[in-house]
């Protein structure tokens, strides 16, 4: 992929250019960490450091032309773009020097607090069934049809984003399912994507830190049916899918001028579940549709699962997908990696590792739990650092109310004091907590999912949650190894 500056600087209208406008740009990057010869760096005025002071070391890597949105000293030879806004104008530049790749995909982007990156996969496996290829953007990895990439936010900016487009298109995919994050929606990382169905799973408390909110909050998910209704020309049958069981749905509806497809369990609906039978083997209901009724037989569990199998019903069949292979393919799907996730090493009791890490997340894993435990729950659980702390005393209240044993523990504390961040939580515990449960504070997240593993006995469930797939712990200055799910298999056999 190149192109000329002259056809960039096409697209920048307000720009004042100083130097050079006949070069050729094979890269762009907005991380001095990235760039090679070639490349024009976009420099972000970010909420840690600011962009353009690492001018001189982008020259010296080979950077050809730098774009800013402030006066600046730069090295002789290279070429200063001065523009009102560098974020806005790397949205207009950068999915123009990748030949605007989501035009030649159908994009389906996913928002919610809860849910996304499991309906993404349902959605996945719908489409592959019917035969398409299939790309996954999310949390957990990049996926180009089977093979992984690594991610390092839910969704990634811009640059990152275009760039994986760009492959998906080389690769011949048809469909990307993308995780669209409230932070991406609220940064417009998303630009270029021109999404052709958008689903809305739910919303709940999370991210107050970044958004400040909650109506904020809202309002940043309901950008993705604003961008879906937006005329751009380059592809048609957009849909908007919608869960109308959540308060927020109806603001979603309202930015939605496109065709709305609505899903519920509490009310009529376009797609609504009945006779819901929640076991621990699966989940069994009645879909009821504009397109015909059907039994379903999951093997996933839990009422919140129910709505994200409506949200992959609704984008399938927006997408035209046949009712039969919706079927087939949702009674075969077994799990997402971390989400509810068992861990069986013949004990004789139950441990689930699971990414809950919001208070509704928490309430609806433990809610399920409780609905086909026969003993004590024993819950495992933290809070991240440098994330919205207004979760921590409601997570922590929903644990004390919810588990007989609660072990709050740390969970990514990156740079904040771990015993701080359980302080906060045992501020919820504490008021909550019935004199028959019992509460622990353990800042080391193995030797707390040993305690747990310890003093659990027959037919009681441990839930380590929070974490999910994820195989790191964020310290303070170090990033170590670490997989809920790893460590519980190693103390389980070690206690045998
Ligand atoms: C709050 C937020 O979203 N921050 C994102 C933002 O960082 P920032 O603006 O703070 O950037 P910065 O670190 O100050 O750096 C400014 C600029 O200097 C550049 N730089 C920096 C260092 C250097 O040596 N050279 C250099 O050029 C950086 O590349 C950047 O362009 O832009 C960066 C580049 O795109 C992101 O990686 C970063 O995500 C951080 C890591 C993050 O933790 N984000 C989380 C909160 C997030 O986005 N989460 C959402 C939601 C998750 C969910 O679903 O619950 C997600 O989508 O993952
Ligand atoms: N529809 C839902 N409603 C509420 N809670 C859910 C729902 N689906 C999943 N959960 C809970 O939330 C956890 C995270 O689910 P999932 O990874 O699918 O969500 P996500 O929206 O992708 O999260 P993230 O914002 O971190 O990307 C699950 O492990 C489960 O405990
Ligand atoms: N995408 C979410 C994930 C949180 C997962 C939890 N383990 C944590 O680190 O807080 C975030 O970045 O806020
Ligand atoms: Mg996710």
């Amino acid at each position: 992929m190149e192109k000329n500056l002259t056809e960039l600087l096409a697209l920048l209208s307000t720009a004042e250019v100083e130097g050079d406008k006949n070069k050729t740009i094979k890269v762009v990057a907005y991380d001095s960490r990235e760039v090679v010869e070639g490349t024009l760096f976009i420099c972000l005025s970010g909420s840690k450091v600011d962009g353009h002071s690492y001018i001189n070391q982008a020259y010296a890597a080979g950077a050809v032309a730098v774009l800013v949105e402030k006066p600046v000293k730069a090295p002789a030879g290279l070429t200063v773009i001065q523009v009102p806004s560098t974020r806005q104008a790397m949205q207009a530049v950068v999915p123009y020097f990748f030949d605007y790749p989501a035009r030649k995909l159908r994009m389906i982007g996913v928002t919610g607090t809860n849910g996304k990156t499991t309906t993404t996969y349902l959605i996945r496996s719908i489409l592959k069934q019917a035969g398409f290829r299939v790309g996954i953007s999310g949390t957990i990895q990049t996926l180009i049809e089977d093979r992984i990439l690594p991610v390092k936010n839910t969704t990634p900016d811009v640059v990152e984003l275009q760039t994986v487009l760009a492959e998906m298109v080389n690769a011949g995919i048809d469909y990307v399912i993308m995780e669209v994050s409230s932070h991406a929606l609220a940064l417009n990382r998303v630009a270029g994507c021109e999404f052709d169905v958008g689903v809305f799973t739910n919303v709940t408390r999370d991210h107050l830190d970044f958004h400040l909110t909650f109506e904020n909050y809202i309002d940043a998910k309901a950008e993705l049916f604003r961008l879906l209704g937006r005329q751009d020309g380059h592809k048609g049958n957009k849909a908007a899918v919608i869960n109308i069981d959540d308060d927020a749905g109806s603001a979603m509806l309202a930015n939605t001028n496109c065709r709305a497809i609505t899903y519920a369990i509490n009310q009529a609906a376009d797609i609504q579940a009945q006779s819901i039978d929640v076991q621990a083997a699966g989940a069994r209901f009645h879909v009821a549709s504009w397109l015909g009724d059907f039994a379903l037989a999951l093997k996933i569990t839990g009422i919140f699962n129910v709505y994200n199998v409506l949200g992959a019903i609704g984008a399938a069949l927006a997408e035209g997908v046949d009712i039969k292979l919706i079927r087939q393919s949702l009674e075969s799907f077994s799990s997402v990696p971390g989400r509810f996730e068992l861990v069986d090493e013949g004990q004789d009791f139950a441990v689930i590792v699971d990414y809950a890490h919001t208070p509704d997340g928490l309430e609806n894993i433990l809610r399920t739990a409780r609905q086909f435990a026969k003993r004590r729950i024993i819950a495992v659980f933290g809070c991240g650092g440098d994330r919205d702390r207004t979760k921590r005393p409601v997570m922590g209240k929903i644990a004390a109310q919810m588990a007989d044993v609660i072990i709050a523990t740390s969970d990514n504390p990156r740079s904040e004091d771990p015993d701080f961040i359980l302080t906060e939580i045992e501020a919820g515990i504490k008021p909550e907590l019935a004199a028959d449960k019992k509460y622990e504070k353990i800042v080391d997240r193995r030797q707390a999912i040993t305690r747990a593993l310890t003093l659990a006995g027959r037919d009681d469930i441990v839930i380590i949650a929070g974490k999910g797939h994820e195989t790191y712990q964020i310290l303070k200055d170090q990033t170590i190894s670490f997989d809920d799910r790893q460590i519980a298999r190693q103390i389980l056999r070690g206690l045998r």
